[in-house]
């Protein structure tokens, strides 16, 4: 039997021991599809749609773009961002990030990516983006955030409800705006955006230098976390976690550096590990920029079975030409994973999410337990 998993356009031919009590009816690719999912790593200048880019393209001007063609657009995303280096996948984004300057094109591309999301069955989604970059135009830090806002609540109406959307606010790691970008979160706080993130190019760029924007953070009991460990090693998540006092961790693969072949934990993993710390895993993405060799390699399998709190992401859903249905589907056919842990790993990502706690308990026990459990009894 060939399938084809929503958003990836190639064919799959699933491995069928999935069997746990599902019944058989139920092929793999429909069941991952209608599981509850919930994200906390996404970009949202890293995941539009390419028939939206080349419309923005043409409505602001933008003649940048490699090709206008959609199909081939989505294509040349992946490949142009498939080349073993972070710094080359982030390059991709100028495209983009060209075509968001606008209101209105902030505004759509959040609903889309709401509805997009809500399609492939995300009920709880954290949806980043950096302000900073979409002020060519002329918008400004607070009209860039508006907008946004505006539009996840357009798509979350669009789909009836069907999923809730928060954003973080992230700062460049290259540039100096982190402090003005942490004051901008907490300003809009409880209003669309739940926390705080820093991104961008990791090498020579420590999270240390964002110190001041961290301290401002915490004066402020915000929640943050930090990409770390994905082109950098341990040391870059040490410093994330004991300097700056991330609450999670952005990839963190690398925790592996300070885990012996024997599972053997360091401190630092053992720190990681005991005080729950959720890792945000976007296993396709880690291939694309060489910090993990294949999906049977990758590490996630091994940090949870350490019993480390691990998330599945997708990080870029266009760049990296990945849904959660498709991350989803890569974890089944490398371990054999079923309902059972997809459930265990939706809920940790619930567990980990910057929502208040009874909200967090209500996501889980209404949505995506029950969720779980009619998956079963289908
Ligand atoms: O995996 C990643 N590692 C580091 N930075 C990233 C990654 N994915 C995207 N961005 C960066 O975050 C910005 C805001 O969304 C993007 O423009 C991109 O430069
Ligand atoms: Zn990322």
């Amino acid at each position: 039997m060939r399938v084809t998993p929503p958003g990836s356009g190639v064919p799959y031919t699933p491995v069928m021991h999935l069997s746990d009590n599902l019944a058989s009816t139920v092929s793999v690719a429909d069941w991952i599809r209608r599981a509850p999912k919930a994200v906390l790593h996404d970009h949202l200048d890293g995941g539009l749609r390419p028939a939206t880019i080349i419309e923005l393209a043409r409505a602001c001007g933008y003649t940048g773009l490699p090709t206008e063609d959609p199909a081939e657009l989505a294509v040349w995303f992946r490949d142009a961002a498939d080349s073993g280096s972070l710094e080359r996948y982030l390059e991709t984004f100028a495209h983009t990030c060209a075509v968001m300057q606008t209101r209105e094109a902030l505004v759509r591309v959040a609903a889309e990516c709401a509805e997009d999301l809500a399609a492939d069955g995300v009920v709880y989604a954290e949806v980043r983006y950096a302000p900073e970059q979409h002020l060519a135009a002329g918008l400004t830090l607070d009209e860039v955030v508006e907008a946004v806002n505006e539009g996840f609540r357009e798509g979350e109406r669009r789909t009836g409800g069907r999923i809730t959307v928060g954003t973080l606010l992230t700062g460049m790691r290259h540039t100096d705006r982190s402090l003005e970008i942490a004051e901008l979160t907490v300003a809009h706080r409880d209003r669309g955006v739940c926390g705080f993130d820093i991104a961008g190019g990791e090498i020579g760029n420590p999270p240390s230098r964002h110190l001041p924007a961290f301290q401002h953070l915490k004066r402020n009991n915000c929640h943050f976390t930090i990409h770390a460990g994905e082109a950098v090693g341990a040391e870059s998540i040490h410093e994330a976690v004991q300097v700056c006092g991330a609450e999670r961790i952005g990839h963190g693969v690398r925790i592996t550096d300070d885990i012996a072949e024997d599972g053997t934990l360091g401190h630092l993993a053992a720190y990681v590990r005991d005080n729950r710390i959720a890792l945000e895993v976007c296993p396709t993405s880690n291939l694309q920029t060489g910090a993990a060799k294949d999906y049977g390699s990758h590490p996630i399998d091994r940090l949870r079975r350490l019993g480390f709190r691990v998330t599945l992401n997708t990080d870029n859903r266009l760049v990296s030409g990945t849904t959660m249905s498709e991350e989803f589907q890569h974890m089944a056919d490398a371990f054999g994973y079923g309902p059972e842990v997809f459930e265990e790993l939706t809920v940790a990502a619930v567990e980990a999410a910057f929502l208040p706690l009874p909200e967090r308990r209500r996501i889980v026990d209404e949505i995506v337990r029950p969720g779980y459990a009619a998956l079963r009894s289908a």
